[in-house]
């Protein structure tokens, strides 16, 4: 770590990266000089929400789906390392979508887990075999508990697992599957565990900030409360501050999934 805690934020889309950076009111906000500009038309937004004192946020709007995120998030990792000024800390953040009971709209949620739930294949009988099932890979990266409680307590954010889908939940039937298969589940999004991944490749710890703009489960777009939850999303980073700071020694780790998180039963 260097002396002033560097925080690599990565959201989907820019109008969420514009959400992380308003945490700081425009006055923490770099000048054009400031910004990063890396391979492939990425650009890096650099805000310091806590003055001098406080973590530099520099905001990457990595594109949508776990394969985007992992490519943008693995390309600032490099340039950064091979600039000799690495990142002590990844945050996936944005908007999800909430499962119903459990991370109601407008709530903001942090990860326990970054949970892959779509990274498998599906059984002869309908059922889903992840990676781990099949003997290849993992599913879960788990973000250090210190930060997660400090976070939850500046934010009031709700705590569990945040799952990554490339696919968006649009029925019920999905809703309640996912649900039942993930109970630690709170939220789903896009781009979480392919943020992981790159962290973990370069051993920095790794944590998943959400705030919900709709139901997980039939898809109504007009229901969704996107200004909502992107001003959630701006004041929980504004609550953030020191809170911010990586705890030493903690860097992203795959792990297997808890009895919670596995499938109660699989068939090949
Ligand atoms: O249309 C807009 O103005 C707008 C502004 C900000 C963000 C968006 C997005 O559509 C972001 C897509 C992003 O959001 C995550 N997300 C949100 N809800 C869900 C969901 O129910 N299931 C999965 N992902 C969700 C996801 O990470 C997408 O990348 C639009």
């Amino acid at each position: 770590m260097t002396a002033t805690p560097r925080v690599l934020v990565v959201t989907a889309v820019p109008a969420e990266a514009d959400a992380v950076t308003a945490c700081a009111g425009g006055a923490g906000v770099q000048g054009p000089a400031g910004e990063l500009v890396l391979p492939a038309g990425l650009r890096v937004r650099r805000v310091l929400p806590g003055g001098a004192s406080g973590p530099v946020l520099d905001v990457l709007a990595a594109g949508v789906g776990p394969a985007a995120a992992g490519a943008g998030t693995a390309t600032a990792l490099t340039a950064a390392a091979l600039a000799g000024d690495p990142y002590g800390l990844v945050v996936s953040a944005g908007i999800a979508g909430g499962f119903p009971g459990r991370a109601p709209l407008g709530a903001v949620v942090v990860s326990e887990a970054l949970v892959a739930a779509d990274l498998g294949a599906q059984a002869l009988d309908g059922g889903f075999l992840s990676v781990t099932d099949l003997g290849f890979g993992h599913t879960v990266h788990r973000a250090p508990e210190g930060l997660v409680r400090a976070v939850a307590a500046a934010t009031g954010a709700l705590t569990g697992d945040v799952l990554t889908v490339a696919t968006a939940t649009g029925t019920a039937a999905r809703a309640a599957e996912l649900a039942g298969r993930h109970p630690r589940a709170l939220a789903e999004a896009m781009e979480g565990f392919g943020v992981a991944e790159a962290a973990a490749a370069h051993g920095v710890p790794v944590l998943e900030l959400r705030a919900v703009s709709n139901a997980v489960g039939p898809r109504d777009r007009a229901a969704w409360r996107i200004g909502d939850a992107l001003a959630a999303l701006t004041e929980a980073f504004r609550a953030l501050g020191p809170a911010l700071v990586p705890e030493p020694n903690q860097p992203a780790q795959p792990t297997q999934p808890t009895q919670s998180t596995r499938p109660t039963e699989v068939t090949r």
